[in-house]
């Protein structure tokens, strides 16, 4: 009989809305084990046992001291901002715990950082976890290769009220492996903004449109409008419970990892 793996993973963001789906997942899986749960100082939770909000009791309490929350972790799970993620990274390094990123909004500055980090430990990042959004990056790919000229490329995504970076990170990984299929930089064709007198649309260009409101989880539309057709693919989220399962399958490939930075088409084998 084959031992059932024990997977210790810290959560950091432990009271946001991915922190609580991840430790749902972690406490209902069978090969993974909340080690730590960490917030940011000045949290009310802290202190509090970080499923208590289940019902339920982990024993693992939530502490905005980083080496506490990360000492007994193999792995560290962090949804939370770009300044939060790399102080946490910083002590991974330290420590010799391998990360999971779901967090968007990195600099290209910070993301040098995170690369440099991963030349010691272990990092998966991508910008959405979900396999259903990394299979509809692999459909784009193709479309994009085969529509590459004659159609105009818009992206647009819409986002619960409470989201403060813009435009999404998927809509951005959107664009760059669109802008990488048809030979384009993205940072020299993106247009995010339009108002006013603009003139006619650049054939060149990827836009980009942003809608926040309400309770939506995450929907991510790429439009090629041509000249008698337009082809839309959408991907709507109805659910961060795919975030979370997607996270735990990257926690599962890093166990087989030493050091370097994967997304999560490496995870999916899906390059
Ligand atoms: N890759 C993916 O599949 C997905 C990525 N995301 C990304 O994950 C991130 C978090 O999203 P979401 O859970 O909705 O956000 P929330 O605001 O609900 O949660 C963020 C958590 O991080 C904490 N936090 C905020 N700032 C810091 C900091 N500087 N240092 C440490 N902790 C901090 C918050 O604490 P407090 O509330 O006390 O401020 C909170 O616990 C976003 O960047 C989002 O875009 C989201 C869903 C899927
Ligand atoms: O903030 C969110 O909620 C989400 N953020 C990620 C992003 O910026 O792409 C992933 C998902 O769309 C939900």
């Amino acid at each position: 009989m084959t031992a059932i793996p024990d997977l210790p993973i810290a959560v950091a963001g432990a009271t946001g809305r991915m922190g609580h789906m991840l430790i749902e997942a972690i406490l209902a899986a069978d090969d993974t084990r909340l080690a730590g749960a960490l917030d940011i100082a000045g949290s009310p939770a802290l202190g509090q046992d970080a499923s208590a909000w289940l019902g339920q009791t982990s024993g693992v309490a939530v502490s905005s001291d980083l080496h506490a929350g990360l000492k007994n972790a193999r792995f560290l799970i962090d949804f939370t901002r770009p300044e939060g993620t790399l102080a946490h990274l910083k002590v991974c390094r330290e420590l010799g715990v391998k990360a999971v990123i779901g967090t968007t909004g990195f600099s290209d500055a910070q993301k040098a950082e995170i690369a440099d980090i991963a030349k010691d430990i272990a990092i998966v990042m991508a910008p959405n976890m979900s396999v259903g959004v990394n299979v509809t990056l692999k459909l784009l790919q193709m479309a994009a290769q085969a529509l590459s000229t004659g159609y105009d490329i818009e992206i647009i995504e819409a986002h619960h009220r409470h989201k403060v970076d813009a435009p999404s990170g998927t809509a951005l990984k959107m664009g760059e492996v669109i802008a990488e299929a048809i030979g384009r930089d993205l940072k020299e064709c993106a247009v995010y903004e339009r108002y006013g007198h603009t003139g006619e649309r650049d054939p060149s260009t990827i836009g980009f449109s942003t809608i926040r409101g309400g309770d939506i989880v995450g929907d991510h539309t790429v439009l090629f409008a041509g000249i008698g057709e337009r082809i839309e693919v959408t991907h709507k989220s109805s659910s961060r419970a795919t975030y979370a399962q997607g996270s735990l399958r990257a926690v599962r490939f890093l166990a087989k990892q030493q050091r370097g930075l994967f997304d999560m088409f490496d995870v999916l084998g899906l390059r």
